[in-house]
């Protein structure tokens, strides 16, 4: 798992708008009804000025302000009717940049090297993480933009009626942003340890419930309960300090804005009591600077009680766009539904003429030039230089944990060697475009990831163009593998391994056939097996390897007799 090094917080992060297309114009929607909504609140302030002044200081009766009662009542129906249109806009908003992200960071997670982020964590930051944008669009940002056009009405509207009200609001209005940002910036180291703390939860427990079966085994389980009440107790604890501290800069913002409401009040009740209701002042004036003063500050507040809501999502985002940021290992022109040698191609998309110009052109020679591979935390594995002959069978016969897998899984992108070269025909695999490298390969893995379905859909997977059932029957029968129709679980359930390994075999068959693949990888193929069925296995795969470069992980005495050359390091 990559460390993810937060970038600078700020109460908007512009990388949302470039990332997500919905968000701009939502944004723009948010400034179009922040200024409708300023239009109320001042017509409703005058409005409810000029009826309470006009009642009580000019003996008015009910009747004779029916017009400005209707009035009024129109506009706190319209403040309502923004107030759910911009409710509505900002879910359609806030699901729409939930989808794009969503898309954007599986993409890139498809480019990356596989192992580079922890998967409960990523699944997590994926479902979980990625909702918790909405609090950030559909609370957050609408009040931000608030924020931004309501006072500066107000101001303008208290300037032009009452200028002492309008200084002591602009003195004092800074101060809740100011308040807030110093809270905001506590909060967000909370926020991100708050956010350490479920991803660690998270892939804690896809690790157990993973190796449930393995530590029952042992007798382990129970003591596992014991682990996961420490993590989220931790997690609890967190979640309690991060709200301890909402509530509390709720307080404060609170008290900021009611103190200078005061001042205000206080201001305009001695104005009034020098001058009287019919002074220079006037009733209804002093009531209109009374309204809207604290309609000055309600949106700021609401800013910074909104701010804790959201600080979550862009804790989120920040994640999600150092995963964007990350460069993949090499070229990648194909994107996630080329990726993965295995991966289908788009059933909508294939095109047998484009296919063909996008695979390599012949079978080409491999090369390993004193390549080093790594894995985070362990020691590296040995220095290896290897040629693997084109259109050959190459047999690696190196001891177990020597880096046979790992070297299989360089040639398809998923690991980067830490040192060395590696060439396909002499170019540097860093400069062939990896969709193409991945079209060209079929790949049988030792442990083949399996999908909910029978095995002809498991098999079916390795290509998605049009495969006929006497193509899937045909690898099924090759490869030895289960009957088509009998049905497995993702999780293995149904099939054992050396079933399964199989199913991986019948993939590799259609694969290479179908799509004329000029290199074959072959982890283990014949483990688990008699030698009868190895020898059926090993006949049925003599035509495929023709004028392919063949590269087979193996120690069975009867795959290396089919092979041209024997490494072992
Ligand atoms: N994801 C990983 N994280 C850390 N270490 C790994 C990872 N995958 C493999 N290794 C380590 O790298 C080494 C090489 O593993 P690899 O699977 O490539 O060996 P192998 O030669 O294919 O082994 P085998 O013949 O048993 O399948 C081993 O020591 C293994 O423990």
């Amino acid at each position: 798992m990559t460390a993810l090094t937060p970038t600078p917080n700020a109460a908007f992060d512009r990388r949302l708008l470039h990332r997500a297309h919905g968000a701009a114009p939502y944004i723009a929607v948010c400034a179009a009804l922040g200024a409708a909504q300023t239009a109320c609140v001042i017509a409703g302030a005058w409005l409810m000025a000029t009826i309470i002044a006009a009642a009580f200081a000019g003996g008015v009766g009910l009747g004779a302000l029916t017009p400005q009662l209707i009035a009024l009542a129109a506009v706190l129906a319209a403040r309502a009717l923004l107030a759910s249109v911009q409710e509505s806009a900002a879910h359609r908003a806030g699901a729409g940049v939930k989808t794009a992200l969503r898309r954007q960071v599986l993409a890139q997670l498809m480019r990356l090297p596989s192992g580079r982020h922890h998967s409960g964590e990523t699944a997590a930051l994926l479902v979980r993480g990625i909702d918790a944008l909405d609090a950030y669009f559909a609370r957050y940002l609408p009040q931000l933009v608030l924020a931004a056009i309501v006072p500066v009405g107000v101001l303008v509207v208290m300037a032009l009626t009452y200028p002492p009200a309008a200084l002591i609001v602009l003195v004092t209005l800074p101060l809740i942003p100011m308040f807030g940002i110093l809270i905001g910036l506590y909060t967000r180291r909370r926020a991100e340890s708050q956010w350490e703390s479920t991803a660690t939860l998270a892939h804690h427990f896809a690790d157990l419930v993973a190796g449930l079966p393995t530590l029952k085994a042992f007798g382990r389980a129970a003591k596992q309960a014991g682990a996961i009440r420490v993590t989220t107790g931790e997690y609890r604890r967190r979640s309690m300090s991060l709200l301890r501290i909402a509530f509390c800069s709720a307080l404060v913002l609170e008290l900021a804005a009611s103190l200078s409401v005061a001042i205000v009040a206080v201001t305009v009740g001695i104005q009034l009591i020098d001058g009287g209701l019919s002074g220079q002042l006037g009733l209804q004036t002093a009531l209109l600077v009374l309204i809207l003063a604290p309609e000055a500050y309600l949106p700021l507040r609401a800013v910074g009680t909104h701010y804790h809501a959201s600080a979550e999502g862009l804790a989120t985002a920040r994640r999600l766009f150092a995963i964007l940021g990350e460069t993949p290992e090499r070229s990648s022109a194909g994107t996630a539904q080329t990726a993965g040698a295995a991966a289908p191609l788009d059933r909508a998309q294939f095109d047998r003429a484009q296919f063909d110009r996008a695979l390599l052109d012949s079978a080409p020679m491999i090369m390993f030039r004193r390549t080093v591979f790594a894995y985070p935390g362990r020691e590296p594995l040995p220095e290896l230089s290897l040629t693997v002959p084109a259109g050959r069978v190459t047999v690696l016969t190196a001891r177990s944990g020597a880096g046979k897998s790992t070297l299989m899984a360089s040639l398809l992108g998923f690991r980067e060697p830490a040192s060395g070269t590696i060439t396909i025909d002499d170019t540097d695999l860093d400069q062939i475009d990896l969709a193409r490298l991945r079209r060209s390969i079929a790949w049988m893995p030792q442990r083949p990831v399996l999908i909910d379905g029978t095995v002809a859909d498991n098999v079916r997977l390795a290509v998605a163009a049009a495969v006929t059932d006497a193509d899937v029957q045909r690898a099924i029968t090759d490869a030895r593998a289960p009957e088509p129709h009998r049905t497995v679980a993702a999780d293995g359930s149904g099939i054992s391994a050396g079933e399964a390994a199989r199913v991986g075999l019948a993939r590799l068959f259609l694969r290479a056939r179908l799509l004329d693949t000029p290199i074959l990888l072959l982890d283990e193929p014949t483990a688990h097996l008699d030698a009868d069925t190895e020898q059926s296995i090993l006949t049925a795969l003599a035509p495929l390897t023709e004028n392919r470069t063949v590269l087979i992980a193996s120690h069975r005495a009867a795959v290396r007799a089919i092979a041209d050359r024997e490494v072992n390091w």
